[in-house]
């Protein structure tokens, strides 16, 4: 592709000689260790380093032309921009040929449950029998093979690249996660979503989005970019949340409410929870059905309700979609249960907000008349106001707490469990800063008919401390602790 053809959905290419315009370029690089011959390289200021900094490194191994937001003294034809990484994502999809517009595109956001709704999702449309793409926490999955990711939701160039790969495997419906740091940093910009999913808004990543108003504007985002009614847009919102209710007032695309204690297009009733599953009769759109499946709490019937709704947008029907519900399995690290033939139950989930704990708390005090033990910690390096908030929450809805180590990251780990703990006033919670050890002391103390919940690191399988990831799995140290004891 030319250089003048690649700038032009940034409309600025006006300095440039005709004969810079025909430079062709044959890579968009952001990173300069990954720069080749006749790559454009964009300059990122980032958290960390400077991508401007990289600039002549990139020109060393080749970039044939340089996107910056400041004025650098380079050989190669450069181009300023305001917003380097907003440039970039409409860079990026413009160069990989606007693969969105090619598939159907569902974002999911909301602080909890993205994974478990595109989860969900995704079995929906394979039953479908569509090709499926998936976009998140865990991996892209591109039919049945799965990729590793750094981020919930991608940098634009990897996304648009991951949805041209979609394109190139048939993928009829994409479904991908959407986080609120991505939004904010124009990484989904470009895309062009069918169907955009509100789960709920609760407090977490203050840190990065400093208050709880521009946290909801930065998910917002994902709405007021969806377009209008008379482009086939969707909106599914949960109406129940009351930042939900704000955003359907916010979008102009076509609007489906989901929910159970407020009056919505799609609604749960009659919801009965065993430790087995949970089932409810299903009400969309005046029609009615009864549902049972095997996700467990009333969380995950949100999750469903979204998936449902999305569905239903995307024309599936609602038996299909009751068939599809009933087939989901359950999903690694989200209620997760560790099975060894032991006598008390042991659940491994990714709770890291104060909403989710409480909400997972609340399950599985709901399905227990024995004793529950929670073990928990908080990560490094993220929202430190939700430490305190959450030690309250474990110590008040569980029988005892053991507070341990998340992902420290760049932070020390005692003084994570300090902020936690320090303002806590019962004293039925002890802290044992090896996670290892806090699962085993659980696990050792348990006895016939209690419950352990092991949460904040779900599926993970590292533990970051000091910015090396060491293999740790919540469900195998807990596997093996079990297996210690005589039973
Ligand atoms: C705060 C944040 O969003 N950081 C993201 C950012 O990293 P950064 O700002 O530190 O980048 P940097 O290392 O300073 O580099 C700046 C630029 O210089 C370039 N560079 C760097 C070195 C070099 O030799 N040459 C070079 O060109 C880099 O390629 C980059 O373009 O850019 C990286 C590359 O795309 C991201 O992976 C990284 O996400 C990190 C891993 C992260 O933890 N992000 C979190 C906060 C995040 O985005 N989380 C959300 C989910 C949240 C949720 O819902 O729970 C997500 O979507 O993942
Ligand atoms: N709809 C929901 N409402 C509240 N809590 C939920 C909901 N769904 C899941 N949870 C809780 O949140 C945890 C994380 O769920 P999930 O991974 O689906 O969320 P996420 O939005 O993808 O999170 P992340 O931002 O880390 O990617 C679950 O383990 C569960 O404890
Ligand atoms: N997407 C979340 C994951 C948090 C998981 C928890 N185990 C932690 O490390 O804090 C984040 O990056 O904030
Ligand atoms: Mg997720």
């Amino acid at each position: 592709m030319t250089l003048n053809e690649l700038l032009r959905p940034l409309r600025t290419t006006s300095e440039l000689t005709p004969e810079q315009k025909q430079i062709q370029i044959k890579q968009v690089e952001m990173d300069s260790r990954n720069v080749s011959p006749g790559s454009l390289f964009i300059c990122i200021k980032g958290y960390t380093v400077d991508g401007h900094d990289f600039a002549q490194k990139a020109i060393d191994q080749g970039a044939a032309a340089i996107i910056a937001e400041r004025s650098l003294d380079v050989s190669v034809p450069l181009i300023l921009v305001d917003d380097a990484k907003r440039a970039m994502a409409r860079i990026a999809s413009h160069f990989y040929d606007e693969p969105t517009k090619k598939l159907r595109l569902v974002g999911v956001t909301g602080t909890n449950g993205k994974t478990s709704t595109t989860h969900i999702l995704d079995q929906m449309f394979r039953d479908a029998k569509q090709q499926t793409g998936l976009i998140g926490t865990m991996y892209t999955k591109i039919g049945d093979a799965t990729f590793d990711t750094a981020n919930t939701t991608p940098e634009s160039l990897v996304l648009q690249k991951t949805f041209q790969n979609m394109v190139q495997e048939h993928v009829d419906t994409a479904v991908m996660e959407v986080s609120s740091h991505a939004l904010h940093h124009g990484r989904v910009r470009g895309c062009d979503f069918d169907i955009a999913v509100f789960t709920n808004l609760t407090p977490d990543h203050l840190d990065y989005h400093e208050t709880m108003e521009k946290y909801f504007f930065a998910k917002s985002l994902l709405f007021s970019q969806l377009g209008n009614t008379y482009e086939g847009k969707t909106a599914v919102i949960n109406i129940d949340d009351l930042s939900g209710a704000r955003l359907a007032q916010l979008t102009t695309a076509d609007v489906i409410t989901y929910g159970i204690r407020k009056a919505c297009d799609v609604r749960a009733k009659e919801i009965k929870s065993t430790p087995e599953g949970t089932s409810f009769t299903l009400e969309a759109f005046g029609e009615e059905t009864e549902v049972s499946f095997k996700l467990i709490g009333l969380f995950s019937v949100y999750n469903a309700l979204a998936a449902v709704a999305a569905g239903l947008a995307s024309g599936l029907k609602l038996d299909q979609i009751k068939q599809s519900l009933e087939r989901v399995k359950g999903i690694a690290g989200r209620f997760e249960p560790v099975q060894c033939g032991q006598s008390f139950s042991v659940i491994v989930d990714y709770a890291h907000t104060a909403d989710s704990l409480k909400n997972v708390l609340d399950t599985v005090t709901d399905l227990t008349n024995g004793q529950v033990t929670v073990v928990v910690g908080c990560g490094g390096d993220r929202d430190a106001s939700k430490r305190p908030v959450m030690a309250e929450i474990a110590v008040k809805q569980a029988d005892r707490a053991i507070f341990t180590s998340d992902n420290p990251r760049s932070e020390d780990p005692e003084l994570i469990l300090k902020d936690m703990t320090e303002g806590l006033v019962s004293d039925n919670f002890e802290t044992i800063l090896d996670r290892k050890q806090a699962i085993v002391r659980a696990i050792e103390q348990a006895e016939a008919g209690d419950v352990i919940l092991i949460a904040g690191k779900g599926h993970e399988t590292y533990q970051d401390i000091a910015g090396v990831k060491h293999h740790f799995d919540d469900r195998e140290v807990a596997e093996e602790a079990i297996r210690g004891l005589s039973l």
